[in-house]
């Protein structure tokens, strides 16, 4: 709703009320348009002032109704109304103006915002644009080219740079409400027409085509096959080059043509999840809102290699002071120099002192004594992390909470070497560390919630996202992942290449494809993580490996470009070839196709023609259905939080939602048909065979995502 009030004699306020951030639900614009009126009306008020409760203006449209029938006063109209009102109207900008929350502050005559205020327009975040006349009113305000930038990234911007680029009149330290109280006296009765930006001209530039193909081009490059980036250039192009009146039946088209899309409901959908992967609970009850998390302000970091690096990098941005070991000196200078270049760089970017202050580095573990916490990141070894824990038991205070950095190892196994089990979580960050938004907390048998709490506190303030997960082989993440690793490879034995493959997974929406992530991160990684698997031993042929261990389907492939040297980038070739060790641009190697043709000629295997289609089903349904296992097993509490690891922690298309939301999206049935079809053709492919989840799932009428968990609940109390 909206609460009307008469202040002074000639001004009237309108708050919005709609905690927490004051959205522009059905009953807010009810009560804009109701109190509007009222104002209007009133003789003796001369002004209005627009404003937000609790210091926060206004976070845009509810975006809950979107998935509603739309009811209540349009946006547009009343938007409108508040600036042909021939009384003086003026936002109050305190918290944040965000999507429609800043298109009204558009509409008014005049802005005032607080210090502390971010403004923006990020409706293209949600797959859609600005259009309660946003993409109209903001060219005509700063110009095409500022108004591209800030509606096709949705980015949120300071009040000074609001300012700065001319979005705001005023920027106050103190009370906004009152500053802009006093605008309004100093400057009523002057005309409004030069304040009421759908009267202004287009906002010209020399040459909107250039400016707007640039514009298309780099937004096309960033968000591979995202509709609503294209229909923001689209709509400001129609700012510059049509009257107002068509750009707003522009700017109501392209939204037509979003709003209902498959796009929007999935960027929509993973606003949401990203909130409720948040609210983490664990299979005992214990919640987010039910567990204290203690304080974190001192923490050590064991091992300064990339991942030590950046997760201590992050913690110092976090304002936390960082306690940074390594084994030798040169080891700990590498890792000093490296840290410290990362740290000044920030600082000399983001215009602050430099934090170097909160950083120490040391050979001695005796140093840790006092942490709160302690974050190992030493190389992926199990003996060697169980031989760093023991030594931490013996230095760190009894309640200091112990860490592990790792990308899949048991922390149970761990935990069971410490004196304090409880205490003992797995922290997965993603490399580097210092800019991968992603954290898997890993919570073992015996981690106490208030663990897990604090783990989640701590990441949260390193602004990563975090997602609480069981404790299993690979965790999430990198469990699904293996599946879809392995039906690549096999697509490469059956005839496909790598760009193939490539191609069709970033013609899907990945930023790229399996093959080019498997030579930046380094074919040995995944040797490594073999051998110590036994998959890998010393009495397999190394001329014909076997295509087959444990009794299942296995690819020798990557195995044997290792044994070659081709490791990726970093030996400038893998399944790609780089022109020099080191260098990012992939190329396809003649070498790797020959390699491939003999490869097939020595087992037999007659190559065929596979769709693009083929690819994405194999690869993506096969990871869903080890999400639906992950679901089944109670390793993650919803199929959000999985999505949120993908979206966050490799590379899904933000517009396909994640591979939870994308399965249900595509159909369930559908889904458990395809992998029923791939499993008959890959009998000795186990993970093809659909889950019982899926199964249970599709039998009970395939329900909306949303609704998932309670079905999970009931599988759980049958089993
Ligand atoms: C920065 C934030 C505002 C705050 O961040 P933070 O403090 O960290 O808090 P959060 O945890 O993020 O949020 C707290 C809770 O608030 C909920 N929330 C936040 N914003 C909204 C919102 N806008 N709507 C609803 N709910 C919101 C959030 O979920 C949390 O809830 P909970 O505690 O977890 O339960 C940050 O929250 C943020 O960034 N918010 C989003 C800001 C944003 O993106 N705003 C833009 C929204 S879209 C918009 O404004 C669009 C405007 C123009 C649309 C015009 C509509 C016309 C429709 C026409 C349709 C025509 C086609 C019809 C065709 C057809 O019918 O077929």
């Amino acid at each position: 709703m909206a609460l009307y009030t008469r202040v002074k004699e000639s001004i009237a306020v309108i708050t919005l009320k709609n905690p927490p951030v004051n959205a522009l639900s059905t009953a807010v614009r009810r009560g804009i348009v109701e109190s509007l009126s009222q104002a209007l009306q009133d003789e003796q008020v001369k002004a209005v002032v627009f404003c937000g409760e609790n210091n926060t203006f206004c976070g845009g449209a509810d975006i809950k109704e979107f998935s509603g029938s739309m009811s209540g006063p349009p946006l547009v109209p009343m938007i409108h109304s508040i600036e042909a009102s021939e009384k003086l109207i003026v936002a109050a900008i305190e918290g944040v103006a965000l999507g429609g929350g800043l298109e009204l502050a558009l509409g008014c005559h005049y802005r005032v915002a607080d210090t502390n205020a971010r403004l923006g327009l990020p409706e293209v975040t949600l797959g859609l644009l600005p259009a309660a006349g946003g993409t109209q009113r903001l060219p005509r305000l700063i110009g095409i080219t500022a108004a591209l930038e800030l509606i096709t990234t949705g980015r949120h911007i300071s009040a000074k740079e609001a300012l700065k680029l001319g979005i705001v009149d005023q920027v106050i330290e103190g009370n906004a409400v009152l500053a802009a109280m006093a605008l309004a006296l100093s400057v009523i009765g002057q005309p409004l027409n030069a304040r009421r930006l759908s009267l202004q001209a287009p906002a010209w530039v020399p040459d909107v085509d250039y400016v707007c193909e640039a514009a298309l081009a780099r937004v096309k490059q960033r968000s591979r096959g995202a509709m609503a980036p294209v229909a923001c250039v689209q709509a400001v192009r129609a700012a510059a080059m049509l009257p107002y009146s068509k750009g707003m039946e522009k700017e109501r088209q392209l939204m037509d043509m979003l709003f209902r899309s498959s796009q929007a409901r999935a960027m929509q959908y993973a606003f949401f999840a990203q909130r409720s992967a948040g609210k983490w609970s664990l299979p005992n009850g214990a919640q987010w809102n039910n567990t204290k998390a203690r304080n974190v302000e001192r923490v050590g970091v064991i091992g300064l290699g990339t991942m030590g690096q950046g997760i201590a990098v992050s913690l110092v941005k976090a304002g936390i002071s960082v306690v940074a070991i390594e084994v030798d000196t040169k080891q700990l200078e590498l890792g000093k120099k490296a840290v410290t270049a990362m740290l000044q760089r920030y600082a000399q970017r983001q215009g602050v002192s430099s934090p170097l202050h909160l950083l120490k580095f040391t050979l001695s573990f005796h140093q840790l004594r006092d942490v709160d916490l302690v974050i190992e990141a030493v190389f992926e070894d199990m003996n060697l992390k169980k031989r760093v824990f023991s030594e931490l038991c013996k230095v760190l205070k009894e309640n200091t909470i112990i860490c592990t950095n790792t990308s899949g190892l048991n922390v149970d196994e761990l935990a069971a070497v410490t004196d304090r089990q409880h205490l003992v979580v797995g922290m997965h960050f993603f490399a580097p560390a210092h800019v991968m938004r992603l954290l898997e907390v890993v919570y073992g048998s015996g981690s106490s919630p208030e663990a897990v709490a604090i783990a989640m506190a701590l990441g949260k303030r390193m602004q990563k996202v975090c997602v609480a997960v069981g404790n299993c082989s690979g965790f999430v993440g990198n469990r699904m992942l293996k599946h879809y690793m392995d039906q690549s490879v096999y697509l490469l034995e059956e005839g496909a290449t790598p760009e193939q493959v490539d191609q069709a997974l970033e013609e899907f929406g990945f930023a790229m494809g399996i093959f080019k992530v498997a030579d930046l991160s380094g074919l040995d990684v995944g040797w490594r993580v073999r051998k110590a698997s036994g998959l890998i031993s010393p009495d397999i042929d190394p001329v014909k490996p076997s295509r087959w261990r444990f009794g299942r389907r296995y690819c020798p492939l990557p195995d044997m470009l290792c044994q070659q040297g081709r490791l990726g980038q970093k030996t400038g070739h893998g399944w790609y070839l780089y022109n020099s060790p080191g260098s990012k641009e992939a190329k396809c190697d003649p070498e790797i196709l020959k390699f491939l043709e003999d490869y097939r000629l020595k087992y037999g295997i007659i190559p065929r023609r596979i769709s693009s289609q083929e690819v994405i089903e194999r690869c993506v349904f096969s990871l869903a259905n080890e999400g639906l296992r992950i679901l089944e097993e109670g390793i993650t509490a919803g199929p959000e939080d999985i999505d949120i690891i993908y979206l966050f922690g490799y590379g899904w298309p933000r517009y396909r939602g994640g591979p939870m939301f994308y399965a249900a999206q595509v159909g369930l049935s559908v889904v458990l048909e395809k992998l029923e079809h791939y499993h008959h053709l890959q009998p000795d492919v186990p993970s093809l065979e659909p889950s019982q989840l899926l199964r249970k799932l599709v039998a009970e009428g395939s329900p909306p995502i949303q609704q998932w968990k309670s079905h999970i609940k009931n599988l759980h109390s049958q089993l």
